[in-house]
Parts: structure tokens; C-alpha cells; sequence
């Protein structure tokens, strides 16, 4: 199969789009494995397919697969890259766009400078929906929230704070998150029993409060540059900590990416991101046949 795609990045997260608003390539798990491989295909985190609208007043559906090939609920990144990717190939001109993911629907803004602003909708505290499993453990209270000990090999009980910004997220907090052990912890976190659907592991080191660090161990991708819902997710859980005003410069490896989110308890208050979208190419590629 011979297909077009474009290369796009957000904060150094890097993903190929591929439009499908005139019908589904039909790629198999192998296949989206193939062209995020960065030896042998085309090399991303993730690969997001534009596709028409489902109806229900959205403009369009947008689908994500990790470069593990599995399909996954969301990615912060890519949502601005989506946007951008719209306009830009003037798939649309609306300016908020509506668009429908796995389980849930964004509402995602363009501004006149570039950047993309995206309502990742409210997380997601119920650990049962993350989903993570409890069972037995006991909570460390911080602040309004709690961390688990996670049990890691060699570093024993680590805590973890836990929710979901429509997918998985622990939140760990480190005094240095260069010098984090995110390569050999993360991996363990990512596939922890507890997490019966995997997680994305989040190193977070606090500067002040309006200002982080953060590294994450992606599912499915291993460290990116830069993950989007990482950040929300990562955000949210110190502002709930104690730690955190409600507008945080979250500087990652690959950009500096704006979260805010206004806590007020008992109500499902939106989380806001704001960060860059850029195209690095188009291509075009032959796609074995992969099954
Ligand atoms: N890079 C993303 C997140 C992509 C999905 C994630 N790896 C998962 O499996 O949940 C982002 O910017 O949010």
C-alpha cells in the first residue's frame, strides 16, 4: 500500500498524520508499528488519523495509536498538532474545533501566533477508571490528595500519586528529574500490575510554584520529548499535592507546554493546555503488507 502522511512534533512529541476523512486505510497493529519505527519507517511516538466527523455537532473524529500499535484514549501533543494539521491542509477553517476521541470529545483552539490551545476536559480521580488497582495498599495523604506505594524492584515502596486524563497516568515526584532514574523505572511502572491497562510514568521535579520539570516514560513509546497529557496529568496532581498555583510552565525535554486548571472541589473543572504545533514534512511511503 502506498500512502501520504505528514511528519508533525509538539514540544519534540512527534507524531506521522495520516488523513482519513475520505475513508479508512485499514492499517494493521503491525503496520502503525512499522511507520512509527524510526529505523525502518518513518519514526514517531504516535500516529494520528484524521478522520470525518462521527455527526453530534463534531467537526471531526481523531484516532491515536502509540508506536507499540496499540490504540489509545488521548495525547495532548498530537490534539495541537490535529488542529493544526486541519487548517493548515484547509480540511477546516473553524476555529474552536469539536472533535471526538476514544471516550470523550475536546474542544481544541488555534491562536493568531501558532499555538494551540486544548480543554483536555476534567481528570479522572476514581482509581477503579484510571484504571489502578488498590486493593490492600494504603494511601499517603498530601496535601487534598493521597500517593500509593508502588513496589519497585531494587527501590522498594515508591509513591505514586495516581489518575487519568482519559488515559493512565502515576505521578512521581523527584528532587532532580535529569539525573531521574526514568529509564530503568520507568518501564517497571509502565507495565506494574497495579495498572491492568499499563500507565504513563511522570517525573516531576517542582521549581516554584508555577514552574516544573517533567520527564515521561510513555506507554506504548517509552520517553518522549514531551507528553501533553503527561503534563496535565502531572499539573493536576500538585496542584491537589499542596505544591502548585493553577497556571504551571511545565518544561520538558523537548518545549515548554502551559497547563492550567482551577481546582474547586466537587466540581469537574477542565484542564487547559497550551503549547506549539509544528509540520516537519509530507511524505509519502510504501507500507508493506504486515499483519
Ligand atoms: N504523547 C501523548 C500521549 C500518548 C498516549 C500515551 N502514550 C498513552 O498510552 O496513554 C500526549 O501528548 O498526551
Amino acid at each position: 500500500m502506498h500512502i501520504r502522511f505528514t511528519k508533525m512534533q509538539g514540544a519534540g512529541n512527534d507524531f506521522v498524520v495520516l488523513d482519513e476523512t475520505q475513508g479508512r486505510l485499514g492499517l494493521s497493529a503491525a503496520q502503525y508499528r512499522f511507520l512509527a519505527d524510526r529505523h525502518f519507517g518513518v519514526g514517531a511516538d504516535q500516529i494520528l488519523s484524521v478522520r470525518a466527523s462521527p455527526g453530534r455537532g463534531l467537526d471531526f473524529e481523531y484516532v491515536i495509536h502509540n508506536a507499540d500499535g496499540g490504540q489509545v484514549e488521548q495525547c495532548g501533543n498530537g490534539a495541537r498538532c490535529f488542529v493544526r494539521y486541519v487548517h493548515d491542509k484547509g480540511l477546516s477553517t473553524r476555529n474552536p474545533l469539536r472533535v471526538k476521541v476514544m471516550n470523550a470529545e475536546l474542544e481544541l483552539k488555534m491562536h493568531a501566533d501558532g499555538r494551540v490551545t486544548v480543554d483536555m476536559g476534567a481528570p479522572v480521580f476514581t482509581l477503579g477508571q484510571v484504571p489502578f488497582d488498590a486493593q490492600g495498599l494504603k494511601p499517603q495523604p498530601m496535601g487534598s490528595f493521597e500517593r500509593w506505594p508502588l513496589d519497585l524492584p531494587y527501590a522498594g515502596d515508591v509513591p505514586v500519586a495516581v489518575l487519568s486524563m482519559g488515559n493512565p497516568h502515576a505521578v512521581l515526584l523527584v528532587d532532580d528529574v535529569q539525573s531521574a532514574p526514568v529509564a530503568s523505572w520507568g518501564p517497571w511502572i509502565e507495565s506494574h500490575e497495579r495498572f491492568p491497562r499499563r500507565v504513563n510514568a511522570g517525573f516531576l521535579q517542582v521549581v516554584g510554584r508555577g514552574e516544573v520539570r517533567l520527564r515521561v516514560y510513555e506507554r506504548g513509546a517509552g520517553e518522549t520529548l514531551a507528553c501533553g497529557t503527561g503534563a496535565c496529568a502531572a499539573v493536576v496532581a500538585g496542584i491537589r499535592l499542596g505544591l502548585l498555583d493553577p497556571r504551571v510552565d511545565v518544561h520538558t525535554r523537548g518545549g515548554v507546554l502551559t497547563i492550567e486548571w482551577r481546582h474547586t472541589p466537587g466540581l469537574d473543572q477542565p484542564v487547559f493546555m497550551t503549547g506549539p504545533a509544528t509540520t516537519v514534512f509530507d511524505g509519502e511511503i510504501d507500507i508493506p503488507d504486515l499483519v
